[in-house]
């Protein structure tokens, strides 16, 4: 149990990558806020599979590109449980599209979800944890494009490489505070995100094809990462990105 009795907040945890990090954190004794944006059933049963894992779990609906939803999330988690101890960004969007014509409202609500949601999130989720005066772990879940780039992803990487560095800032700005703040940078996993992009057979095989450990990844492939991240075991982990890649980022040749 790596998490006995801490709170943790997960945005986008409603499917993918943060219903498994949620579930992950619930599994090491946590309990879960989560914030979701539209999937009510999806958030449910997030929930539900949180109880059933004799943990507390609620779920906040919220648009995190709204500045408002960030307190708001904030708010609902500590009425519900008290305090917040590890703050988890997922919330994400990648809706691939050519750059030369690129629709400037794709580019913008790409940024405002990804980057500036992130942004206002983890303000909000800080500002709780100075207040509570003893710490706290906060994990961007930004990607293996923070560091590669994507020719259908021009919107999409800079605002993972954003998350990226924002964790490098908010590790030095909050520090004093015993705050810590990674990120993970996932390769390629099996979601919602990308199964359109993945129905191309031929891309699908070569994109497998890269990884030395042989296979796509799956959400739950991210829990472990989040949860070591999250728990004391990281205790002098701070400004850190953990590739959660399968090998991927390294296979040159
Ligand atoms: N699947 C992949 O290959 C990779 C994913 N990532 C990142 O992982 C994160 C999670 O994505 P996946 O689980 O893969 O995809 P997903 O599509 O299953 O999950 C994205 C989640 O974000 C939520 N979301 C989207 N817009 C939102 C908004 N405005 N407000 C609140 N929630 C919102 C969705 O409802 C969904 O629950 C994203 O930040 C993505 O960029 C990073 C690297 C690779
Ligand atoms: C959605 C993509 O398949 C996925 O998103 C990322 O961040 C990865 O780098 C992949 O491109």
């Amino acid at each position: 149990m790596l998490l006995k009795d801490k709170v943790v907040l997960v945005t986008g945890a409603s499917q993918g990558i943060g219903k498994a990090a949620a579930i992950g954190c619930a599994q090491h004794g946590a309990d879960v806020a989560i914030n979701y944006h539209s999937d009510e059933a999806g958030a449910a049963d997030a929930v539900a599979q949180i109880e059933a894992l004799g943990r507390r779990a609620i779920a906040v609906k919220g648009d995190v590109a709204q500045v408002e939803t960030a307190q708001a999330f904030v708010d609902a988690a500590v009425a519900a449980f008290g305090r917040v101890d590890v703050f988890v960004n997922n919330a994400g969007i990648c809706p691939f599209h050519a750059f030369l014509d690129m629709p400037p409202e794709v580019m913008e609500r790409t940024m405002k979800v990804n980057l500036f949601g992130a942004y206002y999130m983890v303000q909000a989720a800080a500002n709780q944890m100075v207040k509570q005066g003893d710490g706290g772990a906060i994990i961007a879940v930004s990607s293996i494009s923070a560091l590669v780039g994507g020719g259908m992803q021009t919107h999409y990487t800079p605002t993972k490489a954003g998350v990226h560095s924002l964790m490098q800032s908010t590790a030095i700005a909050l520090g004093k505070y015993g705050i810590r703040c990674n990120s993970v940078l996932p390769g390629t996993i099996e979601t919602a995100i990308n199964k359109e992009d993945l129905a191309d057979v031929a891309k699908r095989e070569y994109m497998a094809g890269r990884i030395p450990l042989g296979r796509l990844g799956e959400p739950d492939d991210l829990a472990g990462p989040i949860v070591f991240l999250a728990s004391d075991l990281a205790r002098y982990v701070t400004g850190a990105a953990l590739l959660v890649d399968g090998g991927a980022f390294v296979n040159l040749q």
